[in-house]
Order: C-alpha cells, then sequence, then structure tokens
C-alpha cells in the first residue's frame, strides 16, 4: 500500500505564510484547506484512511488548526471569509501522509549518494569516500549548493522533518541552517565535532571542535526559529577524545540541546573502539560523558546487545534504524520489531550516503525487507544475535504499517517532538 501513497509534501509553518505572500500572483496555490482523503499511523502496526476530510489551517501561522468532514466546506468557508480558492482537493488516488521524519541523514554526503556501494569497510568508506566529500563543504558556495539541492530534494519526497549530520565547518553549517529557515523544512542540525582519526584537513582540535559546537549551537537558538534547532554531533567514538566528548556532553547539558552520534554500528568501528578504549562498549562511553538524553539519537545500533539497548531506554534515549546502511556496513539486521517492543524509542533513517537513497519510501521499503532477514537470522540460529531477542520467532516480521509508523510517529518519539509532528 505504502508505493500507492502520494506524499503530498506541503510545509506549512513561518515559511508557508512568507511564501504565500511573497507569491500572491498565485496565492490560489498556497492552500488554507486540504479537502480528500489523508493516512496516518496512531500506534504501531495501526494505519488509518480517513476519507471526505478537511484539513484546515490557521491563515497566520500555518499550523493545522482543525479537522471537519468534507460535507462541512461551504460551512468553514463563510465562517471564515474565505473564497474556494483557498481549497486544495486532492485527485482520486492521493493521500496526504503526515510529514515523513528522517532521523539520520549527513547532507553533505548527498554529492556521492548512490555510489561507493561495492563491499568495503566502514573506516575505509570513510577515509576513502566521505570526508574527501565533506571538505569540499568548506567552500560556502559549494555548501549553499549542495544543502539547497538536499533541502529540495527530500522536501519534494515528503520529507518535511530531519535530524542531519552537517560538516565540521562553522560558516557552512550556518548557512545550512538559514537555508533550512528560508527553504520551510523542520530541520535539526548538527555542526560534525572530532578531533581525531579524520586524517589530513578533516579534523579540529579539542578546542576548536568545542568552541565552534558552542558558536553554532548558540547562532541557531539565537533565531528563535522553533523548526530550526541545533544538535551537538560528535561524529562517533573513533574520532573524538574524552575532552571532546566531556566537552560536547556539556554544551548539550547548559543549553538543553539535541545530541546525535552513531553506536555499535559495524564490527570494525566496534573493533577500533575497543582498541582506543579496551574492554568499554559505545554505549558506556557515551553514558560516562553524559551524551544519553531525552533528547538523544544514536544511528544505526545493529550490534547493540539487549543490556546496552536497556541502558539507552532508561536514559530516554532513541535508535535511528538505518536499513540499507546497516546492510552495506553493519553487516548486520537490526530487530527493529523487538526494539519497539522493549520501549526502546525508535525513528527510521536514510543515511545519506551509507544509505543509497534520500527517499524516506525507500527506507520504508527497506526496514520491510531487512525485517524478513531478521526472520531469517533466527531461523538459521544464528549465534551471538546482536539483537538478542524475545519477540517468538513465529511472530510476523516487521510489516508496511510498522514501518510507516516508525518513518513518521516513531520519529517524532525519536527527536521527543511528538508535540509537534508525526501525526
Ligand atoms: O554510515 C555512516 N556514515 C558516516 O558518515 C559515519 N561516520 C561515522 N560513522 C558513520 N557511519
Ligand atoms: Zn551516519
Amino acid at each position: 500500500m505504502i508505493s500507492l501513497v502520494a506524499a503530498a509534501g506541503f510545509v506549512v509553518g513561518a515559511a508557508y505564510v512568507k511564501r504565500r505572500k511573497q507569491n500572491s500572483k498565485h496565492k490560489g496555490v498556497w492552500p488554507l484547506i486540504f479537502h480528500g482523503s489523508f493516512v496516518l499511523a496512531p500506534s504501531f502496526g495501526e494505519v488509518i484512511i480517513k476519507k471526505d476530510q478537511l484539513i484546515i489551517l490557521d491563515e497566520l501561522t500555518g499550523d493545522i488548526s482543525e479537522i471537519a468532514e468534507g460535507g462541512k466546506l461551504s460551512e468553514v468557508l463563510k465562517q471564515r471569509g474565505w473564497k474556494r480558492s483557498c481549497v486544495l482537493h486532492l485527485k482520486e488516488g492521493q493521500l496526504l501522509v503526515p510529514g515523513l521524519i528522517d532521523t539520520h541523514c549527513h547532507a553533505p554526503q548527498y554529492q556521492f549518494t548512490g555510489t561507493g556501494t561495492h563491499i568495503i569497510e566502514l573506516m575505509q568508506w570513510l577515509q576513502h569516500y566521505t570526508f574527501p566529500a565533506e571538505r569540499r563543504l568548506k567552500d560556502i558556495e559549494v555548501a549553499r549548493k549542495v544543502y539547497t539541492a538536499l533541502i529540495n530534494r527530500l522536501l519534494s519526497n515528503g520529507t518535511t522533518t530531519a535530524l542531519y549530520f552537517a560538516t565540521i565547518h562553522e560558516e557552512s553549517c550556518k548557512l545550512f541552517a538559514d537555508l533550512a529557515e528560508d527553504l520551510g523544512q523542520r530541520a535539526l542540525i548538527g555542526k560534525v565535532a572530532m578531533d581525531q582519526h579524520g586524517g589530513e584537513d578533516y579534523e579540529e582540535t579539542t578546542e576548536v571542535a568545542l568552541a565552534s559546537t558552542e558558536s553554532f549551537v548558540k547562532y541557531v537558538l539565537e533565531k528563535k526559529c522553533s523548526r530550526v534547532l541545533p544538535v551537538v554531533t560528535p561524529r562517533f567514538i573513533p574520532t573524538c577524545s574524552d575532552a571532546c566528548l566531556k566537552g560536547l556532553g556539556e554544551i548539550a547539558k547548559k543549553y538543553d540541546v539535541h545530541i546525535q552520534s552513531h553506536i555499535s554500528e559495524s564490527q570494525d568501528e566496534m573493533a577500533f573502539v575497543d582498541s582506543l578504549h579496551p574492554g568499554k562498549s559505545d554505549t558506556e562511553i557515551y553514558d560516562k560523558f553524559g551524551l544519553l538524553t531525552a533528547k538523544t539519537v544514536m544511528a544505526h545500533g545493529c550490534h547493540l546487545k539487549r543490556h546496552e539497548r536497556d541502558v539507552l531506554r532508561a536514559r530516554g534515549a532513541a535508535v535511528s534504524h538505518c536499513p540499507h546502511s546497516n546492510l552495506f556496513f553493519g553487516d548486520a539486521n537490526l530487530n527493529a520489531k523487538q526494539c519497539v517492543f522493549e520501549k526502546l524509542k525508535l525513528g527510521l533513517g536514510t543515511d545519506v550516503a551509507g544509505g543509497y537513497s534520500y527517499s524516506m519510501f525507500h527506507s520504508i521499503r527497506s526496514a520491510v525487507t531487512t525485517g524478513r532477514n531478521v526472520r531469517i537470522d533466527f531461523l538459521r540460529g544464528v549465534k551471538d544475535d546482536p539483537a538478542a531477542c524475545d519477540v517468538p520467532v513465529d511472530t510476523e516480521p516487521l510489516d508496511y504499517k510498522e514501518a510507516f509508523w516508525i518513518a513518521t510517529q516513531g520519529g517524532a518519539e525519536a527527536l521527543d517532538l511528538q508535540h509537534r509532528i508525526g501525526r
């Protein structure tokens, strides 16, 4: 059914009003009422389609102010003094869905999406493809081009909210925040911090990593734009010293902002962490530095042990399920259903460009496909199952309704924004 869903991808909020004004010639194309069918996933596994409905927007803010039966259209227009041109009637077969929420996307990596998918270990892939591509965004004009193209591409594919990794460059990260605000996407943006193992030209000193993170956080908060938020972003344990992680934990606490990173993502990443911190897991290290909070989203987690997931849950931290890249680099299938059963917060991510597509519809499909692999793992009796599981083997694998929930309401909860978005 997901393939039939047309994501209308309309963005509402302050930018909506601004654009309505700017496009005064075309006022009719910026509707105040959507009339048609809409679909939502109010709980895990439940999808509801509501037919012949009116979604009525607040004229000033662009927020949804009311939902009513289609039969009330004339009455609603009369009450508000609005013309019929304010109404957008969805066509037969079109469905309006809640904005899709991408909880893990590396914006600068949009440059090489869909390539670099041959068999290569994560650490090599980073050195070979990722860091050179990210380095290019030091140039503000390259950054403008890449970020503008990506935001527009995501919006036109129905992704109205995204949690982004940017690069280590403070100025181009600030530009990214400006662009998100102007283009009307809800964006949580992290200036990447890394003070070791970035290779030539792609790491900062600890002092710069911390100072530029704090400066970026302040810049975004000072916008007072509720749709654009700063995120404290240690790239992952191997590229951050203890001093860096400690300082980042302190900044996140001081400004009460979101945190994102990668956790237990692949065998070579975990081996690298073990060589740097013998006997310690990613979870223990992040936790020690106060980086697991109710506003934390950790990507991948496909190798997390049950007791580590318990720690994340206890802190209110979320996992971003990135089915494509788990397949390409993680060599493991995240048991998404088990995570939800454990009440671990779970969102869905494209992981551009570890994932080969910017489309959340692709991620939804891949979540369903890799859910089948989880079952195959069981049937084969995979030992040391990284997702040690108490969902019975005969439970149906993750289905499209559940994946759609993870991509909408699950993502909203993962970002601690369930009061604003997701439904
Ligand atoms: O998929 C990934 N993409 C990245 O850019 C990255 N950095 C650390 N770990 C990572 N994993
Ligand atoms: Zn990532």
